[in-house]
């Protein structure tokens, strides 16, 4: 089974590598919608996979790397996409969350990116 937990960022970005007149070369800035999912059995006596608590406590530190910055400045985003920000989230977040299965980053309500870690 598989649970999840969800967290709001905001933040500015500009996209380095874009063609020339792309509009996303510009700085501009996004509530983006992250998505950590979890996964493994559920335990008989507390009925769940993980506290939901327990995963907000381990994302809480990239939380706060990211929320309210200009993402280009962050070491190892200088490029940040949402798929090289679900990258570079699921980089630091596997270590202290090893039941990490998924990330799911939306950029806009319509654009966003899904990664699991491969
Ligand atoms: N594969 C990706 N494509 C784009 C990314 C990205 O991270 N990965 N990012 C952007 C821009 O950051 C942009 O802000 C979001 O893109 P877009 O969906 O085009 O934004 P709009 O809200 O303007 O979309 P509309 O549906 O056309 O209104 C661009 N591409
Ligand atoms: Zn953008």
């Amino acid at each position: 089974m598989e649970i999840y937990k969800k967290f709001s960022i905001e933040a500015a970005h500009r996209l380095p590598n874009v063609p020339e007149g792309h509009k996303c070369a510009r700085l501009h800035g996004h509530s983006f919608q992250i998505t950590i999912y979890v996964s493994g059995t559920v335990a008989p006596h507390t009925g769940w996979i993980m506290d939901f608590g327990d995963i907000k406590s381990a994302f809480q530190p990239i939380y706060a790397r990211l929320d309210h910055y200009y993402l280009n400045e962050i070491e190892g985003l200088d490029n940040p996409t949402s798929e090289n920000i679900a990258r570079w989230i699921w980089l630091h977040l596997k270590p202290v969350l090893p039941a990490l299965s998924k990330i799911v980053i939306e950029e806009t309500c319509t654009s966003g990116c899904v990664y699991t870690g491969d």
